[in-house]
């Protein structure tokens, strides 16, 4: 597909403003909420990122594609952005290690691309005017029928989305010989944590989005894990009934993005949508207790309350994010348990957090030691 086929296309945001731009590939139309996300590197590990499910993604790096794709950098098995909106999109890559071009990677998912946007004008607009719906559609010539279909799609807030993107089934990953068993909660779950666990002597077996504590507990775990993924926490019952009883049974217990919202619901603590998100690599973020700083990777567009979380006497704020001062981790105070609103695993980002898997598997040994 060349430069000179490319179909018009418009982004139309749910407040009624227009921004235009080109299709790459055959074009269509999509819906989602749209957000941005900053990071220079990354995007196939953005685009494949379960948490990212149901939302047209703005790239604000001025190229994307330029570096093709490989299978080590999927965060899943398909790509799950409903639609993808850059700058300028290379349809050539150049790096040795690419097994393709991500045209064609994205085309397998009939994925709704578009390119020539002013993004730089589209990202100011929703920082200063919030995260909302949009439709992008190359059919410019029925706008009123694009109005009519953005209005059906449902708000983020409130939106429950882990059931699209959990496994149906249980299964395991690592090493069934390692004498560390976690038991993981797949609400979106991206493949690095999961890399990061085994690597570090786990064998875990990953649960299904609904699955209760009984469930969980019946592969015998030293551990337990709430995964990142989409949507609004607040819908996420039976999963913050999981973490109750997880936190009751005062086993070790690790919860990352909405992991961590889970967690913070559990203990009584409410969750927001943000004005904006946060979605990069470069979020620096306080570590209350070593009183230095992390540069992190970031996706997510709900947080939880700080003020509840002050008021709430079993839970300390352990980290913070210094551009806004939400809460970015917590503990607490009398139980095994501990969770960040961002990325430790990275995948994409910086490796400044990796700490928090260690951090976890003492925690588990220390719980190990005391049982025995
Ligand atoms: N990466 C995540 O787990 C995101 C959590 C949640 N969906 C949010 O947007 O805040």
């Amino acid at each position: 597909m060349g430069y000179l086929e490319k179909k018009d296309a418009i982004i139309l945001l749910e407040d009624g403003t227009i921004f235009h731009g080109k299709a790459v590939g055959k074009g269509g139309t999509s819906t989602g909420e749209i957000c941005f996300n900053t990071g220079t590197t990354g995007y196939q590990e953005i685009f494949t990122d379960p948490s990212y499910f149901g939302q047209i993604m703005v790239t604000t790096n001025a190229h994307i594609g330029n570096y093709g794709v490989t299978s080590v950098d999927e965060e899943s098995d398909s790509v799950k952005i409903a639609g993808l909106i850059c700058k300028n999109f290379s349809e050539v890559f150049s790096r040795e290690a690419a097994q393709g071009d991500l045209l064609s990677y994205l085309e397998k998912k009939d994925l709704v691309i578009l390119s020539d946007v002013d993004t730089r004008a589209l990202v100011s607009y929703i920082r200063d005017n919030g995260a909302q719906n949009a439709i992008i559609s190359t059919e410019i010539d029925d706008l009123d029928g694009l109005k009519r279909q953005l209005a059906t799609v449902p708000s983020m807030k409130g939106l429950e989305l882990s059931s699209q993107v959990s496994c149906k089934e249980p299964y395991f990953y690592g090493d069934e010989n390692s004498n560390i068993r976690i038991s993981a909660l797949d609400l979106g779950i991206k493949k690095n944590i999961l890399r990061n666990l085994a690597s570090r002597g786990a064998y875990i077996k990953v649960f299904p989005f609904d699955s209760t504590y009984e469930q969980m507990k019946s592969f015998n775990p030293d551990g337990y894990f709430l995964s990142n993924g989409p949507g609004d926490p607040e819908p996420l019952t039976q999963a913050v009934l999981t973490a109750k009883d997880i936190l009751n049974a005062e086993d070790p217990l690790f919860g990352i993005c909405l992991g961590h919202q889970v967690i913070a619901l559990a203990n009584g603590i409410s969750t927001f949508k943000m004005h904006n998100g946060h979605r990069g690599i470069n979020h620096p973020v306080m570590n209350v207790e070593t009183g230095k700083g992390e540069i992190t990777s970031q996706n997510h567009g709900f947080a939880i309350s700080r003020e509840d979380t002050e008021n709430n006497s079993d839970i300390s704020i352990t980290h913070y994010h210094l551009n806004d001062n939400t809460v970015a981790g917590i503990k607490h105070n009398s139980k095994p348990c501990f969770s960040v609103q961002y990325h430790p695993e990275a995948g994409p980002g910086p490796n400044d957090a990796t700490y928090l898997f260690d951090q976890f598997i003492n925690l588990i040994n220390s719980t190990k030691e005391v049982t025995i």
